[in-house]
């Protein structure tokens, strides 16, 4: 019964705290490493639980509140134990999503199903992830390439696991949809898990700009709207909605650098812990080390801002176009984030031509010590 549940859907001595956090769910500052702590490592359970409670789709689709939690523990507990790929990016990329769901633009754009499949892209969208590339599996001869015949093999992994899951009588919270609305779930979830693949990041960004002009050439007034810059995105295809949900999963997995500084340097070191044990690893197997992945020649604030350059700042210009002015703070993060690597850069140029050399070797002898094992 409903008095059974607790209110984050996780059991936490913390739950007053967790509810201050949560007050902050529709906020781009939410700081998901303080849900994690405080939700006993369940920030993918609390924060889905939370979402789907706010935007009621627990009343809409008739969902169990014990199966919805069932299937969340089981999901986040098939995310591995890696820095990055774990289960608090999952947390942070849906959370990411419902923020970016919630944009004004988008107010009368998508439908209570659309809006369920693309929160459970984003929950699902790494589960089981080794915490490797897929290149690295298709050079070491992984099952999992072999499996997938070395396309998108990741995302096709994530998809199937999270969806072998949903087959358990006990976690099947999808039981009260129709046969067509769970078809179309499992449709556009395939779709936008797909898209996370980032050697279809080249594509997303060709189609991108002419199909946000045709947008906007669309964009109606909304009639009943108070004021005129709140216009809202009609789309009447399902196919151009899914194209939109499919590029917004990717701004939110592509999210880090639109952070504040003191996340998203978390992140960093993150990605770079398992990039350098990805590296570690092909060192040892003789196999050509991938780019970013060698932690002894790693420059970690150079790869940040080729990143940003490359591929982070691209992206959100062009969604932040498409929703003026709705995601200027994303932007002005990412700027001044760069600044500050850039910052970092040239500080260390000058600290190299001053006395203290002890601090920098002092650094490096912990670097190497790391690699002692
Ligand atoms: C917080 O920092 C990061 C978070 C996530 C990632 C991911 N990287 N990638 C790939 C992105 C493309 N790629 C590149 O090497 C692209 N790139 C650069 O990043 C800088 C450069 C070397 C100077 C030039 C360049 O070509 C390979 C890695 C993923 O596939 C991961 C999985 C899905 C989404 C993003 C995530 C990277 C981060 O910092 C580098
Ligand atoms: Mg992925
Ligand atoms: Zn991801």
């Amino acid at each position: 019964s409903m008095d059974t549940i607790p209110r984050f859907g996780t059991e936490t001595p913390h739950e007053a705290k967790l509810a201050e956090l949560m007050d902050n769910i529709d906020a781009w500052g939410l700081n998901i490493f303080d849900v994690h702590n405080y939700s006993q490592s369940h920030s993918l359970t609390s924060v889905m639980y939370t979402i789907f409670k706010k935007r009621n789709l627990i009343e809409t689709f008739r969902i169990s509140p014990q199966k919805l939690i069932n299937y969340l523990v089981t999901l986040e507990s098939h995310y591995l134990d890696v820095p990055y790929h774990c289960s608090i990016h999952a947390a942070d990329v849906t959370q990411a999503i419902h923020v970016l769901l919630l944009i004004p633009s988008f107010e009368n754009t998508f439908t209570d199903l659309e809006i369920l499949a693309a929160l459970f892209a984003a929950a699902i969208h790494d589960v089981d992830h080794p915490g490797v590339t897929n290149q690295y599996l298709i050079n070491s001869d992984n099952e999992l390439a072999l499996m997938y015949n070395d396309t998108s093999v990741l995302e096709n992994h994530s998809l199937a696991v999270a969806f072998k899951l949903l087959q358990n009588e006990d976690c099947d919270f999808i039981e009260n949809l129709s046969d067509e609305q769970r078809k179309i779930l499992r449709q556009i979830s395939i779709d936008m898990v797909l898209a996370t693949d980032m050697s279809k990041h080249g594509a997303i960004m060709q189609t991108i700009q002419s199909f946000h002009q045709s947008l906007k050439a669309k964009q109606c007034k909304d009639s009943n709207s108070n004021s005129s810059t709140n216009d809202s995105l009609v789309l009447t295809e399902q196919k151009e909605r899914v194209q939109l949900l499919r590029e917004m999963l990717h701004c939110a997995d592509l999210s880090n650098p639109t952070k504040h500084l003191s996340i998203y340097t978390q992140w960093v070191d993150r990605i770079m812990d398992e990039f350098h044990y990805q590296g570690d690893r092909e060192r040892s197997a003789g196999m050509p080390i991938s780019p970013m992945c060698n932690r002894r020649t790693a420059d970690i604030e150079m790869a940040q801002i080729g990143f940003i350059q490359a591929i982070v700042e691209p992206l959100w210009q062009m969604w932040a176009q498409l929703v003026y002015p709705h995601c200027q703070q994303m932007l002005d993060n990412i700027d001044s984030n760069r600044q500050w690597y850039e910052y970092q850069i040239s500080n260390r140029s000058s600290r190299n031509n001053t006395s203290d050399k002890t601090t920098s070797q002092s650094h490096d002898s912990k670097e190497q010590d790391k690699l002692k094992g």
